[in-house]
Formats: structure tokens, C-alpha cells, sequence
């Protein structure tokens, strides 16, 4: 898909760069048109439904021509009216531009990692957009706590703290870290993948690195790269210092409950003589109440989350 129209008549002249853009030599996605719904099952089959979010459904879907691939296809309606009014949906625009931007961000602003879903596929019907990615199974972060121990609390975290270094580096804010956007690859629970970055949001100001020099202003126009109100680093870090604590306890969590100081060290310990100092530290900097700082601008950011001893011997 381009985003501006395409065109053969670039007669050899020069074009500055917003002749460029809009004569179609701009940067390019790959995404398949669909002149009906219907024609979706020349690419894809739809098999079961696996997710219903506030956007869309997910079912898992495999390639026409090859019934043992497997994929998770979100599938969103182009203009939703059911969309919560807090989430921006201030119309079609603001829909759409969601969207753009969650496709922009998984598959051109962030680079491939392991512990990010990989999109596989794009297709826009008159009506629906289809995204397709890799197949996780329905184990969520919260099905990991009672697993976790010294190696593999460490190991599954260790994880999360990665991808949210290359999500951060890279000038994205996620926004939307929950248990349940944290997949497992299989049910060994060995390796994790964070999905739905349908809420993320992008700034260049906010990146240190740039994958494959991408522009922003190539991408998306100047009042689109307003910083929106809300999404912030310091929220994904408190999400993380979250999923420590529940990793270090053992199971899930509540974030508000009566009696949180007595609650968080009886019921909802962590356990120190498993995990040793170095994680109970890291806890302190990041984690929640009492553990962790009163206010969230004392919140380390990523890249001294990911250089900590616990993580790093
Ligand atoms: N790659 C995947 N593999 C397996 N299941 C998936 C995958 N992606 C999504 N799902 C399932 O579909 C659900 C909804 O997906 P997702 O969160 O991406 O959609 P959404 O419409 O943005 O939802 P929400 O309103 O919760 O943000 C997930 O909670 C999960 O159960």
C-alpha cells in the first residue's frame, strides 16, 4: 500500500521529497486489496475464534493453499462504533489512523524480535482490515506465575524486559501491557511473545535507534505525530515492575485490594529465599507499592532495568 497515489510519470526529473511522497515513491507496505469480503477466502480460511477485544475478533486462520500453516488473524471493522470513546475514537479518522499506526509500528518502526509478534500478513477489504501474525497459544502471563522459579521467573522476564527495550529504543510507547497481551509459544511456557499494540504510540523524539531508516514524516503527516495525552515510557515500566512482582510471588496479583501493606507481605510475598537480593532489588526499583517508589517519575527507565545484575549474571 502506498500512502500516496502511485505514479508512473516520474520522467527521470528531480522531485523533492514531498513530490516524492505524493507521486508514490514514498515507502511501501505490503498489503493485499480485497475488492469483496468474500474474495478473503482466496488468500485465507477462517477456522475457530480465539479472541473478541474491544476493536475486533481474532480466530485462527490458515493460508488457502496450505491447510498446515497456521496464523492468528485479528479482524477489525474499519469503522467501529462500538470502539471506546477514551481510546480516541473520535470518528472514522481516528479509527483508521489506529490502525495505520499498529501496522506501521509492528511491521516497519520495530524491528524483528523474538519476544514481539511478527506480522505476517495484511489485507483490507471494503469493510475489514485483516492482519495476520504467528500463532501463540492461548497461555497468558498469568498461566506463568505458579510456574515461576529461580531460572524460568528470571527467564520469562528477562524476555519482556527485551522486547520492551527494542519497543522503547525504538520510539514506541505500548500502553497496553496486561497479562493477557502476553502469549506463550507453546506450553513448555519457555517463550513469550507481547501482542496488541492497538493503543501504542510513536514519537520520534522518543526513539534512539531507527530501523531501517525509517522516516517518520515519510509515514504519518505532523499533527499526526502529535504526542498524544496519556502514553508515557514510565507506564509500560510500571506494568513491568508489575509482572516482576507477580513472577517473584507466584501468582497473580491484584493491584488494588484493602490491607494492600499487610496483603503484599503475607498473601502476595514475594519470595526472596528463591529469588535471592539481586531480584528483591530490582523489585524495589520498579515494582509496585510498598515495594517499589511512591511516584511514578522515580521509575528507572528500560535500558537500567536491563543492566541490573539480576538480569544481567
Ligand atoms: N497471535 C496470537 N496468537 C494467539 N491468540 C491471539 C493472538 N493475537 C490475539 N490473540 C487472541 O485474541 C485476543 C484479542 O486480541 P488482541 O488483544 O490483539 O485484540 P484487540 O481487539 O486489540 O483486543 P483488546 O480489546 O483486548 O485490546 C487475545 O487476547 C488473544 O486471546
Amino acid at each position: 500500500m502506498k500512502r500516496g497515489h502511485n505514479s508512473d510519470d516520474a520522467e527521470g526529473g528531480r522531485e523533492d521529497e514531498e513530490e516524492k511522497r505524493t507521486k508514490g515513491d514514498g515507502p511501501s507496505l505490503n498489503v493485499k486489496i480485497l475488492n469483496s469480503e468474500e474474495e478473503m477466502s482466496n488468500h485465507y480460511k477462517q477456522l475457530d475464534l480465539i479472541g473478541e477485544g474491544c476493536f475486533g475478533q481474532t480466530f485462527i486462520a490458515h493460508p488457502a493453499n496450505n491447510p498446515r500453516i497456521r496464523f492468528a488473524m485479528k479482524v477489525q471493522t474499519k469503522e467501529n462504533p462500538y470502539a471506546p470513546a477514551a481510546f480516541g475514537n473520535d470518528g472514522a479518522y481516528a479509527d483508521v489512523l489506529r490502525l495505520y499506526r499498529e501496522i506501521v509500528i509492528l511491521t516497519k518502526i520495530l524491528p524483528r524480535h523474538r519476544n514481539i509478534i511478527q506480522v505476517k500478513d495484511t489485507l483490507i477489504g471494503p469493510d475489514n482490515l485483516y492482519i495476520l501474525t504467528e500463532l501463540c497459544t492461548q497461555y497468558t502471563l498469568e498461566d506463568f506465575f505458579p510456574k515461576a522459579d529461580a531460572v524460568t521467573g528470571k527467564r520469562i522476564f528477562r524476555q519482556l524486559a527485551d522486547a520492551l527495550l527494542c519497543i522503547h529504543q525504538h520510539g514506541v510507547v505500548h500502553w497496553d501491557l496486561n497479562l493477557f497481551n502476553i502469549l506463550f509459544v507453546d506450553e513448555n511456557l519457555e517463550e513469550c511473545k507481547i501482542i496488541d499494540f492497538g493503543l501504542s504510540a510513536y514519537h520520534p523524539s522518543w526513539a534512539t535507534k531507527t530501523n531501517n531508516n525509517f522516516d517518520p514524516r515519510a509515514w504519518f503527516r505532523e499533527e499526526e505525530l502529535d504526542l498524544p495525552m496519556g502514553p508515557n515510557k514510565s507506564g509500560d515500566i510500571k506494568c513491568l515492575g508489575y509482572f516482576l512482582h507477580c513472577i517473584l510471588a507466584g501468582k497473580f496479583c491484584p493491584v488494588m485490594i484493602a490491607n494492600m501493606d499487610v496483603e503484599m507481605t503475607t498473601t502476595y510475598r514475594p519470595r526472596s529465599e528463591l529469588f535471592g537480593q539481586e531480584a528483591m532489588n530490582l523489585l524495589k526499583m520498579i515494582g509496585p507499592r510498598p515495594f517499589g517508589p511512591e511516584r511514578v517519575e522515580e521509575l528507572p527507565p528500560i535500558e537500567t532495568i536491563c543492566q541490573h545484575p539480576w538480569l544481567t549474571r
